[in-house]
């Protein structure tokens, strides 16, 4: 399709492109360390690398794959802060192709599938030569209903909290005066959620008259009153804080005459533990009818936050490193970070732990029902040969994953769908490898032969961005389809999900290889998702789909365009020709013509192309004949 851009004047691409360039500010915000240029040796070893990412086909040996790096190199984290009404005119646009990816995890030893494998390579190069750029795979459904809100509170509160430091961060200048404050104060009012900005208590004449809240981590308000029986009650309110900043908890007395004075504070108490939980104790005069307050609150007065709103991102250019970390601990509601067991042992006995997956930065464990990937960020020291990827880079995945879960909500009224892996928690760590993981990452490279460092060369200093997903299954590299109809469903889910965050959230996966969906075979016989206000039931003939990995994706989270430059990284478009998911790399850049903030799509002369080439189609006799069309011209190439 060689006339798909540019051709004539009225090209709709190029029109896409001019209006894009319109769009509200776009900040380069982060910059990935480059240094293999400056470094031959890091370059020979990210050349190895490289060559991880794809299959047995292009990987002579060990570490000689196309690198499973390949999508990280050179990135840049991107932001475009839009207004709300930034939400692109309704358009058709084009899915992504599926690209080849091969790499090496699997989770058990892998039965002998060697005929089904070469079926499928078959199948592939097949296609690659033959297809058009993609018609089948062009998703055609129509956007344009109006789209739910994305933001969530909790949502919206992580991507304030995340926005607000990074003003602070970048607007504040060389004082910085702001930024220490707001890494020690929570932006409680903008998480409504999180806490309820009041409880109030009722009082009874029973001993241990007791309320309790229980809420999970990102609620976390267990709230107990204990009143004894006594002329003088005893009130005490405990808050249980994980990993939260400070907070601000007061009990007031709220019958007493001169309710709202300062007398009427029963305790107060400014509280911050990284994790455990603040009791606050007093007493309080019995009365028949006595109400005692709980107020949870932040600490950050209202002048404060004037001033934060009043300051610009456009003020911002550079970031620096000890700043997008501290982002991160903000993202992740944390005031430090936590050791690898205190957050594993959350899920599993440590024992228990087990290694079930690696890509090139990420160490994929079972950890109870959940999976936790961890992924070193900024040290020095070299992972599988690649830089370790900066907390800048991680924040955008990071970000992204919670507005993906956000379609998980049940009741969303437009768009929603449960295929995108469940990010439960994200956690930053520091700290060596602990004993378990080592033991169970040392279990795995004795049964498959891991491709990764050996995660003991860890010092101290070592940070970590742990993600604690739902367990998605197998990934598709490993996992064998038993018939047309399991093959369908996987087909189908997948373009479900695309569809319904793409609608929501002008979503685009970018890297959606193999190695990045997976399946588990169950009892399902369908999945529901919404898609445009209107609820669809998928068959599913027992396989459950999930979709992992973000990095490279790029999202319109209503707060933000999150996305990654991948115009810095030339190399990701130089893998081998012919190669599927090399190939399919050109082709999005082909297609954004290397401006990756903008969300793309199929335009009209693209349809017009496609539904012309249908009719012609009906009137071939062959397909010797129909490969002459002029669709194909341009794919086809005579020796
Ligand atoms: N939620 C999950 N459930 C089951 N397995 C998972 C999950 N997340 C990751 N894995 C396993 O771990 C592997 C590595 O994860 P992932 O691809 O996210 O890491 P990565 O370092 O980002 O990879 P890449 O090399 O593509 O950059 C996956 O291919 C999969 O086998």
């Amino acid at each position: 399709m060689g006339s798909r851009r540019g051709v004539d004047s009225g090209d709709p691409w190029s029109g896409m492109g001019e209006s894009e360039k319109s769009q509200p500010r776009i900040e380069v915000v982060y910059a990935r360390r480059r240094s293999s240029q400056e470094d031959p040796q890091l370059q020979r070893s990210q050349d190895v690398n490289r060559e991880r990412r794809l299959g047995p086909a292009v990987r002579p040996r060990k570490k000689n794959s196309f690198t499973r790096s390949l999508t990280t190199r050179g990135r840049t984290s991107v932001v475009i802060v839009g207004g709300v009404d930034y939400l692109p005119k309704p358009k058709q646009r084009e899915a992504k192709k599926k690209p080849k990816q091969s790499k090496q995890k699997t989770r058990q030893d892998p039965p002998d599938f060697s005929k089904e494998m070469a079926y499928f390579k078959e199948v592939d190069s097949y296609e690659l030569l033959e297809e058009s750029p993609s018609p089948k795979k062009y998703s055609t459904w129509a956007t344009g209903t109006e789209n739910d809100p994305i933001v969530i509170p909790d949502l919206a509160s992580i991507l304030e909290r995340w926005l607000i430091s990074r003003k602070l961060t970048y607007s504040c200048g060389p004082s910085r005066g702001l930024l220490p404050r707001i890494a020690e104060t929570p932006v409680m009012p903008l998480q409504p959620m999180c806490i309820p900005e009041e409880r109030t208590l009722r009082h009874t004449s029973a001993a241990t008259a007791s309320s309790k809240f229980v809420a999970d981590r990102r609620t976390p308000v267990p709230i107990e009153l204990v009143d004894i029986d006594s002329p003088v009650r005893r009130v005490s309110s405990t808050f249980v804080a994980d990993s939260r900043p400070p907070v601000h908890i007061v009990l007031e007395d709220v019958d007493s005459p001169s309710e709202g004075a300062s007398s009427n504070i029963v305790a107060d108490r400014r509280a911050s533990v990284p994790i455990g939980s603040v009791n606050i104790d007093s007493s309080v005069e019995k009365s028949s009818e006595n109400h005692v307050r709980v107020k949870v609150e932040n600490d950050v007065d209202e002048s404060l936050e004037q001033a934060i709103k009043k300051l610009s991102l456009t003020s911002s250019s550079t970031c620096d490193h000890r700043s997008a970390f501290e982002e991160l601990l903000l993202v992740c509601n944390q005031s430090c970070p936590s050791s690898m067991s205190e957050v594993f042992s959350q899920y599993c006995d440590m024992n228990s732990i087990v290694k079930i997956g690696e890509g090139t930065y990420g160490e994929a464990f079972k950890a109870g029902a959940s999976v936790c990937k961890i992924v070193p960020v900024d040290g020095d020291l070299l992972v599988n040969g690649e830089v370790q990827k900066r907390s800048e880079e991680v924040l955008e995945e990071v970000l992204l994953s919670f507005t993906l879960n956000s379609l998980r909500q049940e009741g969303r009224a437009n768009c929603g769908c449960k295929i995108f892996i469940e990010t439960k928690d994200i956690r930053l760590c520091q700290g060596t490898y602990d004993a378990s993981l080592i033991r169970a990452w040392e279990d795995w490279d004795a049964k498959h032969g891991s491709e990764n460092d050996h995660p003991k060369e860890f010092s101290e200093d070592q940070c970590y961005v742990v993600f604690v997903l739902a367990d998605g299954g197998r990934d598709l590299e490993s996992f064998v389809l038993l018939n047309f109809d399991e093959a369908r469903s996987l087909l189908v889910q997948v373009t479900a999900a695309l569809a319904v965050a793409e609608v929501a959230c002008e979503f685009e996966h970018r890297d959606l290889h193999w190695g990045n969906v997976l399946l588990v075979r169950n009892e399902s016989t369908k999945m529901e998702f919404k898609l445009e206000g209107r609820k669809i039931c998928g068959k599913t003939f027992g396989i459950s789909v999930s979709i992992i990995d973000f990095t490279l994706s790029r999202i319109n989270s209503g707060e933000a365009i999150l996305f990654l430059d991948l115009s810095l990284d030339p190399a990701l478009f130089e893998g081998p020709k012919s190669d599927r998911q090399s190939e399919t790399y050109r082709k999005m850049k082909e297609i954004t013509e290397d401006c990756w903030e903008s969300r793309h799509q199929r335009t009209t002369k693209d349809e017009r192309d496609l539904r012309s080439l249908k009719k012609r189609m009906q009137s071939y006799d062959s397909a010797k004949d129909a490969l002459s069309d002029p669709f194909f011209t341009d794919l086809l190439e005579k020796e």
